[in-house]
């Protein structure tokens, strides 16, 4: 079941250029995502393809100079800005990227407290904090006394004490040791299967296939390939995008091969798909417009092509 749904949205800069002149940077074109209960999403792709952007304005907490157009919704109904604000960290809560979410003036066990909405406040944090391996004494920190891991793990609490229903997680895991972050991916997995959707943000495309259901592969701020994970397997045969196999095959594991060339900025995209410059299939009408996502195979896909 379908919980949270976000259609064609966009997502622009304005900008100043020289001389006061203002510029529209276009950094998230026409993405497509769908949050389900029970369901694990994990999003991938290169750094600067709008993962986080996505987060944030699932959240509405972007910037004031960013525009948004296209639609949420949340439990079938519109997720209009002032909805964002009543259900952040309530019912949608966000593991942010950068340890600096933290408010640097409470201690730490208080903050996580603080996010439980139902049950015992104290014995909650005390259970998160021994799933990942939080001793007592943390509790009374700041969060400028933890290493970047602990705080880290300060950050999964929160979220995940929350009892929220759809959990964002947006580069969770790194910097922490194996042990913790296999038991903050099984724990994600947990969540899921009592009935939380979960989008998980990953640059660890493993960790992704180990607790996923479905991956969303971004490019260029936006999707180009939904899949479901049994698809990444072998030489990437059952992808569908041609940069979703060539992410796939750029792995260590896989065959090591990288893909010339880079992503481009927002300030150049291509007129046509944005995957065209770079993209072995490429043709003339590849030049001509933006592709649709279309249904193929058990998954979507952004690319006239694919079969
Ligand atoms: N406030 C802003 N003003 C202008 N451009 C921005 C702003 N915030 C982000 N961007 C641009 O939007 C694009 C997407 O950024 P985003 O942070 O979503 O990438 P990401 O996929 O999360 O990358 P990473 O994997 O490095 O975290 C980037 O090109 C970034 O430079
Ligand atoms: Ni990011």
């Amino acid at each position: 079941m379908s919980i949270l749904e976000v259609k064609n949205l966009s997502v622009s800069f304005k900008q100043y250029t020289t001389g006061m002149k203002q510029k529209e940077l276009q950094v998230i074109s026409d993405l497509n995502v769908n949050l389900e209960a029970g369901k694990i999403l994990a999003v991938v792709g290169a750094s600067g393809s709008g993962k986080s952007l996505l987060a944030h304005a699932i959240l509405g907490v972007l910037p004031s100079n960013a525009k948004i157009s296209g639609s949420m919704t949340y439990a079938g109904e519109e997720l209009t800005y002032s909805r964002k604000i009543a259900l952040r960290g309530k019912e949608i809560a966000l593991v942010p990227q950068s340890v600096n979410y933290l408010d640097p003036l409470m201690k730490v066990g208080k903050q996580v407290r603080t996010s439980v909405r139902s049950g015992d406040p104290a014995r909650k944090q005390k259970e998160a904090f021994e799933r990942y391996h939080l001793t007592q004494k943390v509790e009374e920190l700041y969060p400028f006394q933890l290493s970047g891991g602990m705080a880290r793990r300060t950050l999964l609490s929160t979220a995940v004490v929350s009892g929220a229903k759809v959990i964002i997680a947006d580069e969770p895991t790194p910097g922490l040791d194996p042990a913790v972050m296999k038991e903050a991916l099984r724990h994600f997995r947990e969540l899921a299967d009592s009935g939380c959707a979960v989008m998980l943000i990953t640059h660890d495309i493993d960790s992704a296939l180990s607790i996923a259901d479905e991956i969303a592969v971004f490019y260029a701020g936006t999707t180009v390939e939904i899949a479901p994970v049994a698809d990444f397997t072998g030489k990437g045969e059952a992808l569908r995008h041609p940069y979703s196999k060539a992410l796939w095959q750029a792995l260590p594991q896989n065959e090591f091969i990288p893909l010339p060339g880079t992503q481009p900025h927002a300030s150049s995209l291509p007129p046509g798909c944005l995957f065209e410059p770079r993209c072995p299939w490429a043709t003339a009408a590849c030049r001509k417009g933006r592709p649709d996502m279309r249904e193929l195979r058990e998954g979507t896909v952004r690319c006239i092509h694919a079969t």
